[in-house]
């Protein structure tokens, strides 16, 4: 059995002006796995990143992150690229290790690798002015992977991105993934995404934010267009469609077809 690299036990989420973000949320990711959340705004998907990543704290239960070694073991890729505007490519992608005392000089080759993971090589001296969203984001994950981390939390990374630039980013990413196998968790609006992407979807449903149920996709790596257009794939996506549909009009959760795993709770 593969260890586990992040887990939260029976964990509640109260924010300090009264919002239950989350309540009794069991989820344990393992190593080397690609699971993404899926669920309608605000039902605390963001949350669930916050407390994996140290930058909250949960109100009740707690979390175990025995794949976490120290904080650059883990790295964190928002939905806005959020580069610097003033800088370029290669300070953009510096800057994790600049802010542990690295220089340009004794970085360069770190930053130089984890620029031709995104095929950015070639515009290190451009400023995000000059690159598309796309190649912003691909810089966003530069910036992510050049202190080679073994886990990575991804919070709608591609969701500003159109669909032909979400498509290729998702085949990149998956492949990439399927050479590094670092942990992912992974959160996205896009139910296609999430299947095409993950071992594993959690379903979350709001009003208190919970997980409403985990659907593993059987399906082996490498996936390429021939999954994404198979009628597996459609009948993953109708199923999640239809637990989502059953967590907004509140009515008992009830298993489609190809039996996702319901949690206990
Ligand atoms: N710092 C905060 N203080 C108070 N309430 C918060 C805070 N952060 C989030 N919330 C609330 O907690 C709930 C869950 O928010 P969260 O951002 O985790 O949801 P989400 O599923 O990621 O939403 P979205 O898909 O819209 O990004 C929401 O009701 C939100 O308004």
């Amino acid at each position: 059995m593969t260890p586990t690299a992040i887990a939260l036990h029976q964990v509640n989420k109260i924010y300090a002006n009264g919002t239950v973000a989350l309540q009794g949320v069991d989820l344990a990711v393992r190593q080397g796995e690609f699971v993404s959340l899926v669920g309608p705004s605000g039902c605390g998907k963001s949350t669930v990143l916050k407390l994996m990543a140290g930058l909250a704290a949960p109100s009740n239960g707690y979390l175990e992150t025995p794949g976490i070694a120290g904080d650059r073991d883990l790295a964190y890729v928002f939905q806005d690229a959020a580069l610097m505007p003033w800088a370029t490519v290669l300070d953009n992608v510096h800057l994790p290790l600049k802010l542990k005392g690295q220089s340009l000089r004794g970085s360069r080759s770190h930053i130089q690798a984890a620029l031709n993971l995104v095929a950015l090589q070639g515009f290190e001296h451009s400023y995000p002015r000059e690159l598309s969203g796309g190649m912003k984001m691909r810089v966003s994950i530069a910036r992510a992977l050049v202190t080679n981390p073994h886990v990575l939390l991804m919070d709608e990374p591609f969701g500003a991105l159109d669909e032909m630039s979400r498509s290729r980013l998702n085949s990149d990413l998956l492949q990439l993934w399927e050479e590094y196998h670092w942990t992912v968790v992974f959160v996205t609006h896009n139910i296609y995404e999430a299947v095409y992407l993950s071992h594993r979807v959690v379903v979350m449903g709001s009003q208190p934010g919970r997980i409403l149920a985990e659907v593993p996709i059987d399906v082996p790596y490498p996936r390429d267009e021939d999954f994404r257009t198979s009628p597996q794939f459609n009948q993953y996506c109708r199923d999640i469609a239809q637990l989502l549909a059953s967590g907004a009009s509140s009515a008992p959760v009830t298993p489609p077809t190809s039996a996702p795993v319901l949690p206990s709770c």
